[in-house]
C-alpha cells in the first residue's frame, strides 16, 4: 500500500515529475527522454472495489480497510464533483431497477455535489484492476489525450498497475493515457470525459472536424472507419478467427485497421491484437514470411506497452516460436508452403 508522503513526489529515478497545468490540476512531464516502450511507473493499488459496477457501500467498505494515512492519501485525489446540474439529465427511466437507479443516483451526487466525496473521488481516479476497479494514487496523477503517448494496464503477475511509453516521449513533453476507447467520434468521447469534468484540448478534439486536411478532421475520419471496421470484424476475430480466414476481404480489413491505427498514433494493445491476428491468418495461409515478421510486429508493441513481466506475453512468444520452427521445416523441405507475396501486406509489415 502507499503512503500519503508518497503522494505528489515519485519513486527514486522515477523519468517525470509531478507539476500544475492551468486548468488542468497536476499533470506528469517527462524529466529526460523516454523511448516507446520505457517502463515509466509501476504503482500499488490504494483501494479496490472488487465489483464491475459498484456502489457507495462497496467504495465505504475498501475505504473502512485503510489506515487513516492512507484515508488521507485518497483524500488528496482529484474530484471532479462541482459541476453544473444542468448539464445532466437528472431523470431516470421508469424501467430502470431500483438498484441500478441507486447507482445512477449515487453517481450524479457525487458529480454534482458541492464537496468531494469518496464516490466522486473514485469515479475521477478509478482504472480497471482484476477484481473490479482500483485507485493508484501515482497513476492517478496522469492526464487525459486523445493521441496519448503513453498506456497503462493492470499487470496480474506483478500485481501492479504500469504505465509505459507508447511513443518516444521528449524531456519536458507531458505524458498521457487516453481514458477512453481510441475508435470513438469526438462527440463520444466528450461525452465520456465529461464524466471527469473536462473538454479535452487535444488537436484531435479542438480542431475542425469537418476539414479534412486537419489532424481533427483526418483523425474523425480515421476513428469513422475503424468503427466499421471494427464491427465488420470483430464477431470473426479471437476464437472464431478460422472462419475470419475463409471470409473474403477479412485479411485487408485487419490490414486496413493496423493502417489507420498507426495512422492515428495508436501504438497499444489493440495493434498489437490485430497484429497476432494477421500473422495467424498468414501462417494459416502458409504466407510464413509475412506470418514471422507481423507476429514479431506483435510482440514488440505488447512488450512495450505490458512490459517482458505480463502473464499473457507467453501468447505472443509462442506464436513468434512456432511460425519460425514452421520456417526452419520448410527451409530443410522446400516447397510445401512458403509464400512470398507481400503485395496486401506493403506498408505494415
Ligand atoms: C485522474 S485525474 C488526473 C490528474 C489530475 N489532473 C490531478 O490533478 O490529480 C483526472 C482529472 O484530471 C483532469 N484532466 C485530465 N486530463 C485532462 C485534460 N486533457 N484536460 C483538462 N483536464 C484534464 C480532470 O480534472 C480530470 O477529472
Amino acid at each position: 500500500m502507499t503512503t500519503p508522503d508518497r503522494v505528489l513526489t515519485v519513486v527514486a529515478n522515477a523519468p517525470y515529475e509531478v507539476r500544475q497545468i492551468p486548468g488542468k490540476g497536476f499533470g506528469c512531464f517527462a524529466v529526460k527522454d523516454l523511448k516507446r516502450g520505457n517502463r515509466i511507473l509501476t504503482d500499488d493499488p490504494l483501494l479496490i472495489v472488487p465489483v464491475g459496477e459498484y456502489y457507495l457501500k462497496d467504495v465505504e467498505e475498501a475505504f473502512q480497510k485503510l489506515s487513516p494515512a492512507e484515508q488521507a492519501l485518497y483524500f488528496t485525489l482529484h474530484s471532479a464533483h462541482g459541476q453544473d446540474p444542468a448539464k445532466w439529465p437528472a431523470k431516470v427511466h421508469p424501467s430502470v431497477s431500483p438498484m441500478e437507479r441507486l447507482r445512477i443516483l449515487e453517481q450524479h451526487h457525487a458529480r454534482i455535489g458541492k464537496e468531494p466525496s469518496l464516490i466522486s473521488i473514485f469515479q475521477t481516479n478509478a482504472m480497471e484492476h482484476a477484481r473490479g476497479a482500483a485507485i493508484f494514487p501515482y497513476a492517478a496523477r496522469f492526464n487525459h489525450s486523445c493521441n496519448p503517448n503513453a498506456c497503462f494496464a493492470w499487470n496480474n503477475a506483478i500485481q501492479k498497475e504500469t504505465i509505459h511509453a507508447a511513443a518516444d516521449i521528449k524531456a519536458g513533453e507531458e505524458i498521457t493515457v487516453s481514458y477512453g476507447d481510441i475508435k470513438y467520434d469526438r462527440d463520444t468521447r466528450r461525452w465520456t470525459l465529461k464524466h471527469y469534468g473536462f473538454e479535452c484540448d487535444c488537436p484531435a478534439c479542438s480542431g475542425d472536424v469537418t476539414n479534412l486536411n486537419s489532424w481533427a478532421g483526418k483523425s474523425e475520419e480515421r476513428r469513422f472507419r475503424m468503427r466499421e471496421l471494427d464491427e465488420e470484424t470483430h464477431t470473426l476475430r479471437g476464437r472464431n478467427l478460422e472462419a475470419g480466414a475463409r471470409t473474403e476481404g477479412f485479411l485487408a480489413k485487419l490490414l486496413e485497421f493496423a493502417k489507420l491505427l498507426i495512422e492515428e498514433r495508436d501504438h497499444t494493445i489493440h495493434l498489437a491484437n490485430i497484429y497476432v491476428d494477421i500473422a495467424l491468418i498468414c501462417e494459416r495461409q502458409g504466407n510464413l514470411v509475412i506470418a514471422k515478421a507481423t507476429a514479431e510486429k506483435a510482440l514488440r508493441v505488447k512488450l512495450d506497452c505490458h512490459g517482458p513481466d505480463f502473464p499473457d506475453l507467453k501468447n505472443y512468444t509462442g506464436v513468434v516460436r512456432r511460425i519460425k520452427k514452421k520456417i526452419e521445416a520448410e527451409k530443410k523441405a522446400p516447397g510445401k508452403s512458403m509464400q512470398r507475396e507481400t503485395t496486401e501486406a506493403n506498408g505494415i509489415v
